[in-house]
């Protein structure tokens, strides 16, 4: 994976032939659509949008704006490739083109129809707190259904049955990082899958764009001037060029409540399986 630089030409060589059009000339100059070189593929509620626009800073790349959903969605899986390209942003040979769906990670399918497309395509996975990761993910939920004028549940009804937690919970289950990455394991080596530390994230974003670049194999080009802490807010703003941008306002709600007993609860069933994902990567995290 070190052998980065290909035949010279100082493009990373996860920009394989294969991410490119077919018919064209690659010593073109042209910009063109290219799949990507690199994916964000989770988690759901991570700070993977922080990641992309953050990303999106450095000169050498570019990134698709919406959520494609390709690899997880049959409907657009059958368009095929051409289909995948044709949602990426135009790009300049050696510019690296990011794509972030949440929704990969969890989904069974994905990780052999990724390495279909690309066998060297890196991928980046942010983790964040599983349980703080879950009250997000049913606050997003929540939200959603507010605004549709649908019922919804407390959280503590979908979570606790019987005074224990159910591990039924299609959220909770999204928490359980190791059961997830074990399916990508089994088909990409564990360098080529960068995890990104959601939570540092969000405290100061410059050490883990900085990492991430490396993993990339970009030169440095993002700087911590690039990032600024907004008050209003409460979390960290892009600056670029002299513009400054924040994240919309459907990234960092507040959380809807949960009583401290039934998050402790919560934190006690994560323990084993933050183990499991502790081994995996080879790391830890300072999780409840
Ligand atoms: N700089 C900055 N600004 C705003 N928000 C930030 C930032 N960095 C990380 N985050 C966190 O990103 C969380 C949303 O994660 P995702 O973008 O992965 O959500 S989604 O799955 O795409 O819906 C979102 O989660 P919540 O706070 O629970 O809303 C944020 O905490």
């Amino acid at each position: 994976l070190r052998e980065l630089r290909s035949g010279g030409s100082g493009s990373p060589s996860y920009l394989s032939s294969s991410s490119s059009s077919s018919s064209s000339s690659s010593s073109s100059n042209a910009t063109q659509q290219r799949l990507p070189g690199a994916i964000i593929i989770g988690v759901r509620k991570g700070g993977t949008r922080a990641l992309l626009e953050m990303l999106n800073l450095h000169p050498d790349v570019e990134v698709a704006k919406a959520e494609v959903h390709f690899f997880n969605v049959e409907e657009h899986y059958r368009r095929g490739l051409a289909w995948y390209r044709a949602q990426m942003p135009f790009t300049l040979p050696g510019q690296v083109t990011v794509e972030k769906t949440p929704g990969y990670f969890a989904a069974p399918q994905v990780p052999a129809r990724v390495w279909d497309m690309n066998p060297a395509v890196r991928l980046l996975l942010i983790v964040r707190d599983p349980a703080e990761r879950l009250v997000s993910d049913y606050t997003q939920v929540l939200h959603n259904r507010l605004t549709r004028h649908k019922p919804y549940q407390p959280l503590e009804e979908l979570l606790l049955h019987k005074g224990h937690i159910d591990p039924g919970y299609k959220a909770l289950q999204r928490s359980l990082y190791h059961q997830h990455l074990a399916r990508w394991l089994e088909v990409f080596p564990r360098e080529q899958i960068h995890v990104v530390d959601g939570d540092a994230l969000i405290r100061d974003p410059f050490p883990e764009l900085r990492k991430a670049e490396r993993f990339l194999d970009l030169p440095p080009r993002i700087s911590p001037n690039n990032f600024y802490y907004n008050t209003t807010k409460g979390f960290y703003c892009l600056m670029s060029a002299g513009h400054d941008k924040c994240l919309d306002e459907s990234k960092g709600r507040p959380h809807a409540p949960l009583s401290a007993e039934a998050f402790r609860e919560l934190c006690r069933y994560f323990r084993e399986p933050n183990k499991l994902f502790f081994e995996m990567v080879g790391r830890s995290f300072s999780w409840c």
